[in-house]
């Protein structure tokens, strides 16, 4: 296993520079430029194949992009940033102008969306909205080891964060997610984490999820989450 994660280590090191969309900044750029160049990452949709996916994870997307074919699964797409309406719910609630917050943040991006092709986390997520539930494909990258040929628990716990979120729509918060780990998952292995809402308490999402391997012979983890709307009336801060 670690060896082929190395033969893809290699590959995925011969790729940067030269992969779409990845930044190219020097220190000397101005302001102004180093923003523009930045812009054209930010738009780009990072839920698509690139060529650090591995064949089981090539596999799964070509198989749920065919049942997005009759509308009943979407692919959710994934980028640096929120869109405008999104930020603006959240900014609101959370931000306060005075503090000169924009400026700070004009930079931020989703950390999960900082690495380098393959490196980190690579994933897609697909939605059912009928059936409320989402499955989010994830190959995480040598950078997200912990013990040593594994994946990191935390690394696990971020992707099962997002994989329920997923299942949410709108502007939420995560108020409590509980995990167990039961199997440790191989560092740059594909694994499978089916999401559902199981109930809707009035700001209260209920979410569930578990993480298998590809062949679902493995359970690696179960959670349960907990996400709160946020209500548009209050500032946290
Ligand atoms: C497709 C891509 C998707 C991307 C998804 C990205 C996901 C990333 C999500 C995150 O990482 S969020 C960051 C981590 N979370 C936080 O920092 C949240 C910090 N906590 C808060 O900001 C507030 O506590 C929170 C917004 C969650 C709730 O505050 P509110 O003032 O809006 O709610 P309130 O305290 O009035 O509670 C509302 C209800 O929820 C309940 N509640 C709140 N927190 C709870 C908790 N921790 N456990 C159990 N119940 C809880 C609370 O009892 C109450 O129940 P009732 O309505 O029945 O009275």
């Amino acid at each position: 296993m670690l060896r082929s994660c190395t033969a893809g280590l290699r590959s995925i090191w011969a790729l940067r520079g030269r992969r779409e969309g990845a930044p190219r900044l020097s220190t000397d750029l101005q302001p102004a430029r180093r923003l523009f160049s930045t812009e054209k990452v930010i738009h780009k949709d990072w839920a698509l194949p690139n060529p650090s996916w591995s064949k089981d994870l090539k596999l799964l997307f070509d198989q749920f992009m065919k049942k997005c074919e009759d509308g009943s699964w979407e692919r959710l797409p994934s980028y640096k940033r929120r869109s405008t309406q999104e930020s603006e719910d959240f900014t609101t609630y959370f931000l306060d102008p005075k503090l000169g917050e924009e400026e700070r943040l004009s930079q931020a991006q989703l950390f999960t969306r900082g690495f380098e092709d393959g490196l980190g986390f690579e994933y897609v997520i697909f939605k059912n909205n009928d059936e409320k539930r989402t499955v989010c494909l994830f190959q995480g990258g040598p950078y997200l080891q912990g013990v040593p040929g594994l994946l990191h628990g935390g690394a696990m716990a971020t992707m099962i964060d997002i994989a329920l979120g997923s299942c949410t729509g709108g502007a939420v918060m995560t108020a409590n997610l509980n995990i167990n780990f039961k199997r440790p998952v191989p560092l740059c292995s594909v694994v499978v984490i089916n999401s559902q809402l199981d109930k809707l308490e009035g700001r209260k999402l209920f979410l569930s999820c578990n993480v298998r391997s590809v062949d679902e012979k493995t359970l690696y983890s179960e959670a349960t989450g907990l996400f709160i709307k946020v209500d548009p009336e209050k500032r946290s801060t």
